[in-house]
Order: structure tokens, then sequence, then C-alpha cells
């Protein structure tokens, strides 16, 4: 693991902005198209808005999230709306998104089709994803009933999850995949999750399913 401290926020969302913006030129100078999978949540919404204004050939690049909690996209919990709002505007208004909820009771009813869309982005090149307090990134929740299948190596790429910290029903991109990417960053802020992930280098993915992704991580942290 790689850990890049910054002054402050503002600092960080620069840094991380030029960063990704670099991996996937990089990316795109390499391939036809690229693929690049990014958290909801509170925390990525400044680095969205300095994405979205960078100059690249956004119309080859391949947007998905990590994860996506089952709401409707109206929903204020929908990362997919975060999405709509934030990244996919401006210049990266040109890019695909590769949806991870469609319409229905549950991810169960959908996530055939939804990996169906997703498998031919794989591998991903370009990985930003969150970490939460409780050790999860993606939708791999501590104590999540398919936590262990998510975490395998013969994972299938999306998986539906159920956690107690998760509020509702989610679907998720899978350690294979989210390990399985060309660069891969994580994004954190704040004492609280500074000291979770000194926590997890210690803790089985398990325990701290961070852990799956930690040994090729780049981790971007700011008070
Ligand atoms: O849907 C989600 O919740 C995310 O994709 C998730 O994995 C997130 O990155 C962490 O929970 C951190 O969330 P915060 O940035 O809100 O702390």
């Amino acid at each position: 693991m790689e850990l890049i401290e910054y002054p402050d926020r503002d600092l960080l969302s620069l840094g991380l902005a030029d960063r990704l913006t670099a991996d996937l030129a990089e990316a795109l100078r390499l391939n036809e198209r690229a693929s690049f999978s990014v958290p909801g949540g509170t925390t990525p919404g400044p680095v969205f808005d300095l994405l979205s204004e960078q100059a690249l050939d956004w119309d080859r690049v391949s947007v998905v999230l990590n994860d996506e909690r089952w709401v409707p996209e109206d929903s204020p919990r929908s990362n997919t709306g975060l999405l709509r709002k934030r990244l996919l505007v401006s210049k990266a208004s040109a890019a695909t998104l590769i949806p991870l909820y469609a319409p229905a009771a549950q991810p169960e009813d959908k996530i055939a089709e939804l990996a169906e869309g997703l498998v031919p982005h794989l591998p991903l090149s370009v990985v930003l994803l969150g970490m939460g307090a409780d050790m999860h990134t993606a939708s791999l929740f501590p104590g999540a009933d398919n936590l262990e299948a998510a975490l395998a190596e013969d994972a299938p790429p999306l998986m539906a999850m159920r956690a107690e910290g998760a509020g509702e029903p989610r679907i998720t991109l899978t350690a294979p995949v989210l390990k399985g990417a060309l660069s891969l960053h994580i994004l954190i802020t704040g004492a609280e999750k500074r000291a979770a992930l000194e926590r997890a280098q210690h803790l089985s993915a398990t325990q701290a399913p961070v852990r799956a992704v930690l040994g090729q991580a780049v981790v971007h942290w700011a008070e």
C-alpha cells in the first residue's frame, strides 16, 4: 500500500483528480476504450467536480459505480443520481454510464442483465474506491450475507449484498473485479477513517473487507 497525505481536502481533491486523469489518459493511449469505476457516498463529490472538467477523450470512457444502493435514481440515496449530477456533466457528459441499477423490487431480479452490460468493459482500467469507518469498501461490508463469496477468487463480477450497516439492499462489484484493475486508488478523509485504515492492515479481509484491495492501492488521505 502506498499512502499519500495531503495538507487539506482541497489539495487532496486536486491531487487525486490529476492522478486519475493521468491514469485514464494513459489507459486511453494504450487502448481504444477505458473503464473507470467510482464510489458513491458523501466523500467523492469535489473530486467528481474537478474530473468532469478535465480534457480527456471522455467519449472513449465507460463509467461504472463500485456499488449501488437498491433505490430509484431520484432517491437522495442513489449513487447513480450523484454521478449524473457531479461526474457525468460538462466534458465528462460524453462518457458512457454502465448501469448498476434497473427498476425492480430487489437486486437479484436484475443482476444477470446488469452483469451482462458490465463484463465487456472488464478488466477495469482505473478504480477509485471509498471506505467506511467500519472498513467496508464498495458494498463489501463486514458481516454481510454474501461477503465470503464476493471475496473469493472465482466470484462473479457483480453480487447482491445485504448488511446491517448498509441500509437498503446493495449491488456491488466483487473483489476479483476490483483487484483486477490496472490502477487502484482509495479516497479517505478524517481521523476516524485513517485509524480504521491502520487497523485494517492487521486484519483479514473478512474482518476488514478493504484489506482485499490494500496491497495494490494508492490511498489518498487528508484530515
Ligand atoms: O454506496 C456507498 O456507500 C459507497 O460506494 C461506499 O462504499 C462508500 O464509498 C463508503 O461507504 C464511504 O462513504 P462516505 O464517503 O459517505 O463516507
